[in-house]
């Protein structure tokens, strides 16, 4: 609580305890002789025994640890509007995503560097700070069908903060999906790891799990240091409104329901997320000064990417009926099931609920001549580079409908269209409208076509004779024009949200940050967290958070020492 701080000025100010924030005030504190303060809107970790167990994290969504936002509806989607969950917990969203931990391809990195001007961005110098984040644990499978999971140990960090490893629990199809590796090796070969920075095959997954627990970045960076420096305070249960000041000194900090303004004497760190981060930035008077005088707030800098380019991937499930209970929809269903694999978690951390959602991912390319790239250009930024995710799961896409049903999730990872962040003109500081924009670019709707019938190839190797019996969505046989109309009335997101407060180039006439992610003309402010992101990775998003948090820590410590 404000009132119980014992100081109200600092050196630095993180607003927003998430996957990023937590990493900075963290690390920044391993100074002593920096004071920090982490203000987080949530409530603490502690105790919030859904957000440890893997199997129960879509328990979360929907909670009082999401901030239940909602897209704006989307013309894209046939006008619907989609749910967008963000973690309101310290951990951020990491104490309540779906735990997938993957960095994306070397290219990814490098078009960072490129288009940022600065080397630091790129894969071989931004490697050692995936390696920082992570214990990648040696993990124990518990299936007997002979098969073990993989990884090069190489391509692994085993001493840093959080912990990462392969699956524990067999799930139904495992065997399946790597016969469909010898049975197909031209789509899909074998990746004995997923995160060498050449994600192109069928490989097992990682996740952020540890001894069957999650691991966020409040578990992974908060709790000892936050109990143990006496120079990191931690507000829980606070919401920053605005950030103020001179643009030769913007250290100012407002927050909710307290007269109190805070002070850092050296730098004010946007950690707030994709949604959050430009909501506050534009609350504050930094963003397009037509859009900000139109809704009667002062400029003080006027920055018009900020809120722009938000960037996610869109995703739409195949299912079909199968001949035998899959893992996850055999304990959806049964509730003494539920409560056995409640009793081993608590017990000793095993059983189902220690497990992710999927035991494989599978990443392609769309063919150097395919039609679509030839059409619309190519977004993914080098040959390493998939377009396309897939991950097969032993259940129906949604817990609401299971049964006996398979899905494979098809996610267009190198999507083109753009969404945006602004501000709602009846209500500046409530919700902002959230848009993602999918579907605006042509390029998207012809690559997810080519990933629903990806997809299909996938199923429809002789692997999976015997197991699957029938294509239930979208109809088998469908027609282009018939698998666009599905596409647009199932798209739903994986909640990747990045580019809202992009960095960009020192001197470019667009972004919000520079390459060392200060805000343009703004001394004293930086931005870490999934806004500063200039182009999404072909990668579930925390591993880069993760990495582009370590790397900032640096910076800003290299600033300071
Ligand atoms: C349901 C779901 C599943 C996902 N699954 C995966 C997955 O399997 N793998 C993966 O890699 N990624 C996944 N993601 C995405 C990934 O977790 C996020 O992209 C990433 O964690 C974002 O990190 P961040 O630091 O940018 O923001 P966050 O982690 O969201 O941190 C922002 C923090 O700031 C706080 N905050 C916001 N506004 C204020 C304010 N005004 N005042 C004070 N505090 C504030 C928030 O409460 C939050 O704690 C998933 C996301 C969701 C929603």
């Amino acid at each position: 609580n404000v009132s119980q701080l014992s100081r109200t000025t600092y050196d630095f100010i993180v607003v927003g305890g998430g996957t990023a924030g937590a990493v900075v005030a963290s690390r920044l504190s391993e100074n002593l002789n920096f004071k920090v303060l982490l203000i987080e809107a949530g409530s603490s970790n502690v105790g919030v025994t859904k957000s440890l167990v893997p199997g129960l994290f879509r328990d979360l969504q929907k909670s009082i640890y999401d901030w239940n936002y909602t897209t704006v509806p989307g013309t894209g989607i046939a006008n619907r509007t989609l749910d967008y969950p963000r973690g309101h917990i310290l951990g951020g969203t990491s104490s309540i995503n779906g735990m997938a931990y993957t960095r994306g391809s070397r290219d990814d990195y490098d078009r960072w560097a490129q288009v940022t001007g600065d080397p630091g961005w790129s894969w071989d110098s931004i490697s050692p700070y995936f390696f920082k984040n992570e214990k990648f644990l040696n993990s124990v499978y518990d299936g007997n069908s002979g098969l073990t999971p993989v990884s090069d140990p190489s391509a692994h960090g085993f001493n840093g903060s959080m912990f990462t490893g392969l699956p524990v629990n067999a799930m139904t199809i495992d065997q399946r999906v790597i016969q469909v590796t010898q049975e197909l090796p031209s789509i899909f070969p074998f990746l004995k790891d997923i995160n060498s920075g050449t994600p192109l095959g069928v490989g097992w997954n990682q996740a952020s799990i540890g001894n069957g627990s999650r691991s966020s970045s409040a578990t992974a960076y908060l709790s000892i240091a936050a109990t143990s420096r006496v120079n990191l305070d931690v507000l829980v249960n606070t919401k920053v409104t605005r950030v103020f000041g001179t643009l030769n000194s913007f250290n100012f900090v407002q927050v909710a329901d307290s007269e109190t303004i805070l002070k850092a004497n050296k730098e004010i760190i946007l950690s707030a997320g994709c949604i959050n981060t430009p909501h506050i930035l534009l609350n504050s008077g930094i963003g397009d000064e037509t859009e900000l005088t139109a809704l009667n707030i002062s400029k003080i800098l006027h920055i018009p990417s900020v809120g722009k380019n938000l960037t996610d991937q869109p995703k739409v499930s195949v299912q079909y009926s199968v001949n035998s209970n899959g893992f996850w929809d055999t304990i959806n269903t049964n509730t003494t099931l539920q409560a056995m694999a409640m009793s081993l978690w608590s017990q000793n951390g095993t059983g189902p609920y220690a497990s992710p959602f999927s035991n494989f991912l599978a990443w392609s390319r769309l063919p150097d001549d395919s039609p679509v790239i030839s059409e619309f250009g190519d977004p993914s930024p080098g040959p390493n580079a998939p377009h396309i995710e897939l991950f097969p799961v032993s259940a129906s896409s949604s817990a609401t409908e299971p049964g006996l049903v398979g899905s494979m999730a098809a996610i267009l990872l190198s999507p083109k269209s753009r969404g945006s962040v602004t501000l709602n003109p009846e209500d500046p500081s409530g919700p902002p409208a959230v848009d993602l924009g999918f579907y605006t670019s042509d390029f998207d709707m012809s690559a997810m076509v080519y990933a629903i019938k990806l997809a299909q190839q996938f199923y429809s190797a002789k692997a999976f004779n015997g197991y699957i019996l029938q294509q239930l969505s979208p109809p088998p046989n469908s027609t282009v024009d018939e698998l666009k109309a599905y596409i647009r009335t199932s798209t739903t997101t994986v909640y990747h949200g990045v580019t809202s407060a992009s960095m960009s180039a020192k001197g470019a006439s667009y972004g919000v940050t520079d390459p060392d992610l200060r805000v343009k003309g703004a001394n004293g402010l930086r931005i870490v967290d999934a806004s500063v992101i200039p182009f999404i990775p072909a990668a579930h998003i925390q591993a880069p958070v993760y990495a582009v948090a370590e790397r900032a820590s640096d910076l800003i410590k290299a600033t300071w020492s």
